[in-house]
Parts: C-alpha cells; sequence; structure tokens
C-alpha cells in the first residue's frame, strides 16, 4: 500500500486535504484520501435503514470523468453506500456534496436533477414496458423525449434499437441491464452509479459489459461501481476503495490495490 504523506497529488499534483491513517498491524489505510476537485464528496459519513447503522465514518470522493470502483466482503455496505450516494437510505450523520451542493438530505427524484444517475442491480426495467418505452421513462422529467440522447443509447447498445418494441421483461438478463444502464443515460448524467452490472451475466458477457462501460467513460461519465467481479473491477478503475464492516480500509490506484498484498489475500483470493 502506498503511503499518502504529501499535501500533493504525486500523479496530478492537486491538492490533497487530508492523509489516511495507516494501521500498525495491518498496514492498511483507514482513511480515504480528499481531492479538492472532487464532483463527489462523501464525508463522515454514517448511514443506514432505520436505526440499523451500516455505514461508519465513510469518505468517498469522486473527481470528474474519473471511474471508481467499490469492493469488499459480501454485507461490507458497498450497495448501501452507493444508495446513500442517490439517496435512499437514512443518513445519520457526516454529508454528502454533489458539484458543490449539499445532497446529504436530497430525495432521489431531485438527485437526478443534479446529473447523477443510478442504475441498481434488481429489478432495473419495467417488465411490460417495451425497450422504447423504458428509455422514454428515463427521460421523464423532461418535457419531450431527447431524441439526440435515445439515438446515443442506442448506438452504446444496437441490440436494443433491434428490439426496441420487445417487452423488456422477455429480455435476457444482459439486455436487461443494458437497458436499465440505457435508461439512466437518457439525462446524460456527469456521475453514473452501477451496482454490480455484471451480477447474473454469462461469463462471456461480462468482458462485454466492462467494455461497455469503458466506453461510457472514455466519453466523459464519471463511474461509481461496486461490483463482486473484483480483480476485473480493480483492473478496469481509476481508483478503488476496499469496505470493510462498514468502514473505509484501503484506497488506492486500481493498479496499487491490485498489487497490494493485504488486499490480494484478504479480499481478492490470493
Ligand atoms: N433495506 C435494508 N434494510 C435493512 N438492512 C439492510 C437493507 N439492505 C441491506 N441491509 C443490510 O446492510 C448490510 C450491508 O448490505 P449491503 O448490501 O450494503 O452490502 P454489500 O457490501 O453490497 O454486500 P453484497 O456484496 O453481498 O451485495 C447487510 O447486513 C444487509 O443485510
Amino acid at each position: 500500500m502506498s503511503d499518502i504523506d504529501s499535501e500533493t497529488d504525486p500523479d496530478t499534483g492537486d491538492a490533497v486535504d487530508a492523509e489516511p491513517e495507516t494501521d500498525a498491524d495491518t498496514g492498511a489505510n483507514r482513511g480515504a484520501r480528499r481531492w479538492d476537485d472532487s464532483i463527489l464528496e462523501v464525508r463522515n459519513l454514517d448511514a443506514g435503514y432505520g436505526d440499523l447503522q451500516i455505514l461508519s465514518d465513510v469518505d468517498l470522493d469522486v473527481r470528474p470523468g474519473e471511474y471508481v470502483t467499490i469492493v469488499g466482503p459480501n454485507g461490507a455496505g458497498k450497495s448501501t453506500l452507493m444508495k446513500s450516494v442517490f439517496g435512499l437510505t437514512n443518513r445519520m450523520d457526516g454529508s454528502v456534496t454533489f458539484g458543490g451542493s449539499d445532497i446529504t438530505d436530497t430525495v432521489p427524484e431531485e438527485i437526478i436533477y443534479e446529473g447523477i444517475g443510478y442504475v441498481p442491480q434488481n429489478d432495473n426495467v419495467f417488465a411490460n414496458l417495451s425497450v422504447q418505452e423504458n428509455l422514454e421513462m428515463g427521460a421523464y422529467i423532461l418535457d419531450e423525449t431527447p431524441e439526440d440522447a435515445l439515438e446515443t443509447v442506442y448506438d452504446r447498445f444496437p441490440i436494443l434499437r433491434e428490439r426496441r418494441e420487445q417487452k423488456a421483461g422477455t429480455m435476457s438478463g444482459g439486455q436487461r441491464q443494458m437497458l436499465a444502464m440505457g435508461r439512466t443515460l437518457m439525462l446524460d448524467p456527469d456521475l453514473l452509479l452501477l451496482d454490480e452490472p455484471s451480477a447474473g451475466l454469462a461469463p462471456d458477457l461480462v468482458d462485454d459489459m466492462f467494455d461497455r462501460i469503458d466506453r461510457i467513460n472514455d466519453d466523459g461519465t464519471a463511474i461509481l461501481m461496486v461490483e463482486q467481479n473484483a480483480k476485473e473491477a480493480l483492473r478496469r478503475c481509476d481508483r478503488g476503495y476496499v469496505l470493510v464492516d462498514g468502514r473505509n480500509r484501503y484506497e488506492d490506484s486500481g493498479v496499487e490495490l491490485l498489487a497490494d498484498q493485504g488486499v490480494r489475500q484478504d479480499f481478492l483470493g490470493g
């Protein structure tokens, strides 16, 4: 694990205004770096469901156009962290800021106006609606369907154009995942939250899904992704967080996390 001992990011020269604490026994950094140009800033967040607290003192940053992955064991709170950014949990303490606006207490219906799109892991399409109707629903907050956004989605996922009249419920898991992503892209978000986009996909479709996410990111959309397929996710992303028991455990570039012995041993199967 790289020590973060300066006030400046060595890669970019940007200011870093906090250094993570390093655990003397495990070598894990328990905090996370903070940048002054982040579009998403999660600070000291405690959150959960009702009175049940899942996240404790979590920090997370996403910078413009960055591709960030959250990995960690089952039940660590990865999905809860993502839901907390999108206003779907009880945020008990700390803050969430996006593009300079405090969205700690903002509801999802308003968060989409801020430029955040969320693709949940399950139940993410309207089964009884056609592909095209699903995509149109993605832009329901606008007076008219943005035809250019619709064409961009169809260009990204040509199978959706082919099947535009088909009921979403009759499509395969991979196609539904593309539809859910496409629907969220209809509003051209600045930040796309993806909860386990490879879950349930046949192995030969997983790479294809990751390639599509790479392209969305290459075109400028920042990505925050939770993934069980940790090695592949870390290989693809710019930066990653390892969450354990609802707390930050490691934070670093994907490459550094993949190379870190502690991360490999405890979370990546050696
Ligand atoms: N709606 C909910 N109400 C109450 N507890 C919940 C709810 N959703 C999740 N939890 C609990 O919160 C904890 C963290 O769950 P979460 O889904 O965030 O973990 P995760 O790291 O994403 O796990 P996995 O990799 O298994 O999806 C778990 O103990 C889970 O049972």
